[in-house]
This record gives structure tokens, C-alpha cells and sequence, in this order.
């Protein structure tokens, strides 16, 4: 039933067999050991401009529940940090676990959150769409912020009370003026590292930006990302959507720095 399982549908140990780059040279997610990140005093800090950023739509793709933005502009960007230019607001996504506290992506010491949102910006001063960004090494920005579970999360809820509307793969909602900002936590202190996708295609076209400050949401609102499946309506095999998150990839000598001592 496993060789099954993972010929069925294939998790991250089988990926290089089809995207030979999940064994490059700069993977992710990583996991960051804050004694070992290179403080950088020339580190700007982040500067988000969420202001008049506009969602569209909450999807479920098969692989995540994704909320993407009008991309048209400069509405939405992030720029600072370790970053040359302004990136785009593209769409915003999580990965998550089963039951308790692994989930995450990044690792901070090997410890693992119950969850990691993705927000994804792309290089619209130097590539023309979102599809030439992706493949392109600085093409791509992307913003991350552990979820630990503590109290509710107020910003979160207009997520959650929408994924009803998004429970099977292919489905879509429309998800007018929700503005992410509120998903961040205080502090905008970060590590940042020259990465990757870290579904398939796995392109190496990532700076990433992860905040060292989590964010708390309950476990009632992490139970109703679980609700959400793998699978089409049409399937008759359900799959609860979780634990789609990639573990953690060979650092090869790549450089954490921090913005923060
Ligand atoms: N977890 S993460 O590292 O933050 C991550 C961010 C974005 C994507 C993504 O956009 N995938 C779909 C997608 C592609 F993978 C493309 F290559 C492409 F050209 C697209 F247009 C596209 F939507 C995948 C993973
Ligand atoms: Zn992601």
C-alpha cells in the first residue's frame, strides 16, 4: 500500500525524478539557526505597502488554499530588506500539519511551527508577468510568517469562515478587500537567504524574507484549514487537505543574515 501511496500521488522525496532541480544547489525551505545567521547592520528594513492592495479570489488549488491579488500595479509591494526594487503582491498561501505543532516550512533551530503563510511577490520592474519571474533568480520575493497556536487570531478569521466555500480542489470564491497586512505580526525583524519554490516546479528564483516573530491563531482555526481537501468533488477517495508542507533542504553553504541581533 505505500509504493502504492507514493506512486499515487507522489510527496517531496519523489520529486527529483520529475524536477531534477529539488537537488540544487539552493533549495527550500531550510532550517535557519539564528547562531549561525550573519547579522547584516546594512539590512534595511522591510517595507510592506499593502494599502491599497486588492484580493480577488480564495482558491483551492489541490496543494493549498491560495488568495490571489490584482497584480496590474504597483498597489501592492514589498521592498526594503535584501531586496533591489519593488516586488508585486501576487497571492498569498499556507502549508500546514495534521494534528499538533509540525507544519511549517522553515524550521527555527529545528523547532517546526503548526503553520507557515507564504506571501509571494514577483519582479515586475525587471520581468514583464508573474510566469517569466518565476523561472528568473531574483524573479521572486517571498514573505514568510509562522502561525503557532495560542490565542485566536482576529485577522485570520475572514479566512477561515471562507474556506467552506473552497473545500474541494478546482474550486474558487470570490474575496474581495481582505488586506494581509493584519496576518503580520509586530515585529518585522527577518532572516533572509537565497532559496526556492518549494513545491513543484521547485524554480530557484526565490529571496527569501522569513519574520523571526510568529503569529498566535487557535487550534479551532487551524481545525478548519484541515477541512479543506486534496481531492476533487468528483473523487471518490477523500484527502484531507494536510501536512503539505516540504521539509527541510541542504543549506549548502548558503549565507542566513539577519536583520536583528
Ligand atoms: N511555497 S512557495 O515557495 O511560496 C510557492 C510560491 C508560488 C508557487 C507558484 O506560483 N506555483 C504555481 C506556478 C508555477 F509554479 C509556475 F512555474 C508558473 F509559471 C506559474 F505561473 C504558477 F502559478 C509555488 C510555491
Ligand atoms: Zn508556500
Amino acid at each position: 500500500a505505500f509504493l502504492i501511496a507514493l506512486h499515487v500521488f507522489p510527496g517531496p522525496s519523489a520529486w527529483s525524478k520529475d524536477y531534477p532541480i529539488a537537488e540544487g544547489p539552493r533549495q527550500s525551505p531550510i532550517n535557519i539557526v539564528p547562531d549561525e545567521a550573519v547579522y547584516d547592520a546594512n539590512l534595511p528594513p522591510i517595507s510592506l505597502n499593502y494599502d491599497n492592495c486588492t484580493s480577488i479570489n480564495i482558491s483551492n488549488n489541490g496543494h493549498s488554499v491560495v488568495v490571489e491579488f490584482d497584480d496590474a500595479d504597483d498597489r501592492s509591494v514589498i521592498q526594503g530588506g535584501p531586496l533591489n526594487n519593488a516586488y508585486r503582491l501576487k497571492q498569498f498561501h499556507f502549508h500546514w500539519g495534521g494534528k499538533g505543532c509540525h507544519g511549517s516550512e522553515h524550521t527555527v533551530s529545528g523547532k517546526t511551527y503548526t503553520s507557515e503563510l507564504h506571501l509571494v511577490h514577483w519582479n515586475a520592474a525587471r520581468y514583464g508577468s508573474f510566469g517569466e519571474a518565476v523561472a528568473a533568480s531574483d524573479g521572486l520575493a517571498v514573505l514568510g510568517v509562522f502561525l503557532e497556536i495560542g490565542d485566536e487570531h482576529r485577522g485570520l478569521h475572514k479566512i477561515t469562515d471562507a474556506l467552506y466555500m473552497v473545500k474541494f480542489k478546482g474550486t474558487v470564491a470570490d474575496f474581495r478587500d481582505f488586506n494581509p497586512k493584519c496576518l503580520l505580526p509586530r515585529s518585522l525583524g527577518y532572516w533572509t537567504y537565497p532559496g526556492s519554490l518549494t513545491t513543484p516546479p521547485l524554480y530557484e528564483s526565490v529571496t527569501w524574507i522569513v519574520l523571526a516573530e510568529p503569529i498566535e491563531v487557535s487550534e479551532k482555526q487551524m481545525g478548519k484549514f484541515r477541512t479543506l481537501l486534496f481531492s476533487g468533488e468528483e473523487e471518490e477517495v477523500r484527502k484531507r487537505m494536510e501536512n503539505n508542507f516540504r521539509p527541510p533542504q541542504p543549506l549548502n553553504g548558503r549565507a542566513v543574515r539577519s536583520n536583528f541581533q
